[in-house]
């Protein structure tokens, strides 16, 4: 599947949540979308799955596709079995793979619950299962292991290397940076509407940069930088330490603050800093 030239934004003359990305989705590939919170990676996803439909560029050779949104819709006025049952059907397929995965996720005893009973969990077990019914070419995750307890999360990691071994194209956004880091076959990251390839460093050895500020930063610098993991007044400035990925993003903040704020140095942290996590 190919996304060409994508642009997406939510209203006529509002802002571009997306702009003029392209993505090659192939077969068998497992794809990780970074980003930070509001970068578009939702946004993104809803696109690959067919959801939401771009507002510029094309789509092709769109695959059978399953989808884990980000809020699987409460409430719904069926059983967790009646609506697997009728996700089957629409796909053509017997109901039984559905009970097969509900076993594997550890929620068949729920199969007669109410949806708007379940609990959170639960209900992220069978949108999970929904999404995996009839063997999807394509997989699109948006953080489908949330709230999902640890055998499950596991049974899903397995289930992904399965579908992935068997050609199937997996798509997911999720907050633990290890999340099938094993397994992963490209990552990208949204930043300012636009798609980047991500630095292939895993974030335990990312590098980060120290941003060194003379002039009248005051103590409310952090609030105007919020990718920075730390902030220290340092004679009469302040230093920064930030992801070496983000730090473009935080000189753009910090020449935008105007000029009294002067950028004085920008070097490679000491290789004891360290990144704790990402998103
Ligand atoms: N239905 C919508 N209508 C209007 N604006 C929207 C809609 N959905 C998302 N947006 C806006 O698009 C931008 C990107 O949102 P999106 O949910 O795609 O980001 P995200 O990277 O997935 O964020 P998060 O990590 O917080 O989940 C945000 O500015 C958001 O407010």
């Amino acid at each position: 599947m190919l996304l060409d030239g994508i642009g997406k934004r939510y209203r006529i003359g509002g802002p571009w949540v997306l702009r003029d990305v392209r993505l090659e989705l192939r077969p068998g590939r497992v794809v990780r979308i970074h980003g930070h919170n509001g970068s578009g990676k939702s946004t993104l996803l809803r696109v690959v799955a067919g959801i939401a439909e771009p507002s510029k560029g094309r789509v092709s050779g769109r695959p059978s596709t399953g989808y884990v949104p980000e809020r699987f819709p409460p409430a719904l006025p069926f059983t967790a079995a009646q609506y697997l049952r009728h996700h089957a059907r629409m796909r053509g397929i017997s109901a039984s793979q559905g009970t097969q995965l509900l076993e594997r996720f550890g929620a068949e005893q729920f199969a007669g619950t109410a949806m708007k009973e379940l609990s959170k969990g639960t209900s992220q077990k069978i949108a999970v299962t929904q999404a995996l019914l009839g063997d999807p070419e394509l997989l699109v995750f948006d953080e489908a292991w949330t709230g999902l307890d640890v055998a499950a999360r596991e049974e899903l990691a397995a289930v992904v290397r399965e579908r992935a071994r068997g050609g199937a194209c997996v798509v997911f956004v999720d907050h633990d940076a290890a999340r099938l880091a094993d397994a992963t076959d490209e990552r990208w990251v949204v930043r300012d509407g636009a798609l980047h390839t991500a630095d292939e460093k895993t974030p335990a050895t990312a590098s980060r940069m120290v941003i060194t500020i003379a002039g009248a930063a005051g103590s409310s610098l952090a609030a105007h930088l919020p990718e920075a993991e730390i902030s220290a007044r340092h004679e009469g400035g302040h230093r920064i330490v930030v992801d070496e990925r983000r730090s473009d993003e935080s000189l753009r903040r910090l020449l935008a603050l105007g000029p009294e704020v002067h950028i004085v140095a920008v070097s490679q942290a000491p290789p004891q800093i360290r990144a704790t996590e990402e998103s």
